[in-house]
């Protein structure tokens, strides 16, 4: 039976020393956000965009709001599947401003579990709005394809989280 109740993932899950933007908990200017799973196919987190986090005067800037869009998708794929997919696509539509300095509610959840290309839908939530919709499609590879984007052995720890 699915639960409800939200399960924290765990931030270090790639090590104490990854370097992503987006969920390294030692990041010194990062997001540095932090999941729960929510149910089989669902993240969620929390973000307060800053001063630092401006395009326009007092609202985030739309790539950084992508960013973290694109973070929260990747993990509704390593939260909910175990995997972890590279970006290959994605389409977002930006129906109001995000404001700095209130919370942003964000929420990912597999639309398309296959077996090379994920794809996950994500909602951000602010101010009893929904300023932002989007979809993002990732490609999970194998661990030759991995090293191969990489550019570099498999990372330790990532063994499991491939093709
Ligand atoms: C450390 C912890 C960090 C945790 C969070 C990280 C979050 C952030 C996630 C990222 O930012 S990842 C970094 C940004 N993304 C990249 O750098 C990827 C750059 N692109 C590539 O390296 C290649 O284009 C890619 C690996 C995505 C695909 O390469 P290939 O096209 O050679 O792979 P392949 O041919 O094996 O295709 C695999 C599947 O993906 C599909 N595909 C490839 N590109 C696509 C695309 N653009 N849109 C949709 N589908 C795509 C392709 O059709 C195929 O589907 P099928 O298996 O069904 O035939």
């Amino acid at each position: 039976m699915p639960s409800f109740n939200p399960e924290p993932l765990d931030p270090n899950t790639f090590g104490e020393s990854q370097p992503c933007f987006g969920c390294s908990p030692n990041h010194p200017i990062g997001f540095r956000l932090r999941f729960s799973k929510l149910g089989d196919d669902t993240v969620t987190t929390t973000f307060l965009p800053g001063e630092v986090h401006q395009g326009p005067p007092g609202i985030m800037h739309g790539g950084l709001v992508t960013t973290l869009a694109d973070e929260i998708a990747a993990w509704a794929v390593i939260g909910c599947l175990g995997k972890f997919g590279f970006t290959a696509n994605l389409q977002g539509k930006f129906s109001n401003p995000v404001r700095i300095g209130v919370p942003i509610e964000g929420v990912g959840r597999i639309a398309r579990n296959g077996n090379r290309v994920i794809v996950v839908d994500v909602e951000l939530a602010q101010g009893g709005l929904k300023p932002y919709t989007g979809q993002f499609t990732f490609a999970v590879l194998d661990k030759a394809g991995t090293e191969r984007l990489l550019q570099r052995p498999l990372p330790e720890g990532w063994e499991k989280f491939g093709r």
